[in-house]
């Protein structure tokens, strides 16, 4: 089976490669060593499965968005299929489906103010409610990161239900970020990862089983989404002209489909699962990078200095930073990006397959083959970013202190899957971490700051943590 392929390295029967990579944690540094050892393409298997990596930018560019097309398909998981029921949603379907429901979701985003005005005054108030809370503790130990997740998730939650959790809604989320809290130790464990890809050997190793784990999982999130949907179904004015949430949006296609006899494009499975998939999609990656950010910050404090002098110089106390002091905060930029870079979300991208027979780099590679962009060996390229694990910023500062562009900063993937929500994660993250360090003078707490080492885990999930906050300035902060 190997013949075919590029040479990669030997895998074991039934494990394939993913046992390297389990012992290398988060697994970074395996993918980046068999790139040196057989460059930009190869093969890792994962169990008895084939995956064709894809390792450098420029081949990359050649293959994901020159010939985008070949790419663009995902490579069917049978835990995804489980879990939907089918072949649902956006992030694991292909073909029709895949195409009408990610320009669907995107058209929808943007008629919420995506890129105007409406989203930002969204996350605006997002920020003064955070503030809120934070100064109602000022000087106590808090767990800075609950108040974040819960302001993020509240962004997406509108987007996706209307509402925000708060008031008699706050007990919903504390249900689901426990559910989500669960979810990441819960399933990043040795068993799960062997079962997801060598089911026949995970089943063997001691522990909760990846399918019960699945069947939990399912149940809940689906259960806070169908109840959401429902509400949605009862309150419904199809006669109006705009929409006030994607839970409407769709309910009013829906019934325009169906009026043409087609049933099946926007279906209720299809409904609840691109719930599923913006909800989770847009929560996690953002929260995660949000936290990564202030504990890569908060670790380095000649970082921080730099950041608040340019925020002192621009902003000043007497106002929140806006998206319109973008262009001015290019070390604020600066810092962002070297944050993504460094939190390296996934230390293996998702799973593509090509679409029709095609060769990469003289290897003839089937149609179906998985192929993966592997974005973290690209963001850890040491000919592109020099001491690649360290966090620096000023490595996209220019000798003029202007905001240098870096092709290879790739965190929301490449090509025809892109992410969709970038725009969307972009703005909260400038927005939630430039005000926050702007704002607060933070000291650690009785366990000292959050570490930035990734060594001890599996995913690339930040430890929630907490910090003692004073406001940097004095007098009330100003209301927006
Ligand atoms: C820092 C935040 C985020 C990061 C780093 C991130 C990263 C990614 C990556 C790497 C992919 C996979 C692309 C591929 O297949 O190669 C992806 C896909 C996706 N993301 Fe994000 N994302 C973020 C935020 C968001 C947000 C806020 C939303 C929703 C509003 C979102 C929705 C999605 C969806 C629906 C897909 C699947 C797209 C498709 O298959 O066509 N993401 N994201």
């Amino acid at each position: 089976k190997r013949r075919n392929l590029p040479p990669g390295p030997i895998p074991l029967p039934y494990m394939g490669n993913i046992l390297t990579m389990l012992m290398n944690k988060p697994g970074y540094e395996c993918f980046r060593n068999w790139t040196k050892k057989y460059g930009d393409v190869y093969t890792f298997w994962m169990g008895k499965t084939p995956y064709v990596m894809i390792s450098s930018y420029d081949l990359l560019k050649d293959t994901f968005v020159r010939d985008g097309d070949t790419y663009k398909d995902k490579y069917p998981q049978p835990f995804n299929q489980k879990i939907r029921g089918g072949n649902y949603g956006i992030v694991e379907s292909n073909g029709h489906l895949w195409n009408t429901h990610r320009r669907f979701a995107l058209t929808t985003l943007r008629d919420f103010g995506l890129g105007k005005d409406l989203m930002h005054e969204k996350i605006l108030i997002e920020v003064e409610n955070i503030f809120k809370k934070f100064d109602a503790q000022l000087g106590l130990e808090q767990d800075v990161s609950v108040v974040m997740n819960n302001a993020i998730a509240n962004v997406i939650n509108q987007n996706i239900f209307g509402y925000r959790f708060e008031g008699d809604k706050e007990e919903d989320f504390k249900k689901l970020r426990e559910l989500m809290e669960y979810q990441e130790t819960a399933f990043a464990t040795f068993k799960v990862y062997v079962e997801a890809f060598i089911p026949k050997v995970g089943a063997l190793l001691p522990g909760r089983s990846l399918d019960v784990l699945l069947e939990e999982w399912r149940d809940n999130f689906y259960s806070f989404f169908d109840t959401q949907i429902e509400n949605h179904r009862k309150k419904i004015d199809f006669d109006s002209q705009e929409s006030l949430d994607y839970a409407e949006a769709y309910l009013k296609e829906q019934r325009k489909q169906e009026a043409l006899g087609e049933f099946e494009l926007f279906s209720n499975k299809q409904l609840s699962n691109t719930c599923l998939d913006l909800w989770s999609a847009g929560l996690s990656t953002t929260y995660t990078t949000v936290t990564w950010a202030l504990a890569y910050v908060l670790n380095s404090p000649e970082v921080l200095e730099k950041m608040r002098s340019e925020l002192d110089e621009v902003v000043g106390k007497d106002r929140f930073v806006t998206t319109a002091d973008k262009n001015d905060l290019p070390y604020m930029n600066a810092a962002i990006n070297e944050v993504q870079r460094c939190a390296n979300l996934l230390p293996v991208n998702v799973a593509h397959a090509t679409t029709r027979d095609t060769v990469i780099n003289g290897y003839a590679i089937k149609k179906g083959t998985g192929v993966i962009a592997q974005i973290s060996t690209v963001m850890l390229d040491e000919k592109v970013f020099p001491d690649p694990y360290k966090f620096n910023p000023d490595r996209f500062i220019d000798e003029h202190g202007k905001l240098i562009k870096v092709e290879q900063l790739i965190p929301f993937s490449i090509g025809r899957r892109q992410c969709p929500g970038e725009g969307l994660a972009r703005m909260e993250i400038f927005l939630f971490v430039a005000n926050f360090f702007n704002h607060y003078q933070i000291s650690p707490s009785s366990e000292g700051f959050p570490s930035i080492d990734k060594s001890d885990r599996v995913g690339v999930f930040p430890k929630k943590f907490k910090a003692i906050l004073n406001r940097r300035f004095y007098g009330p902060s100003k209301e927006i």
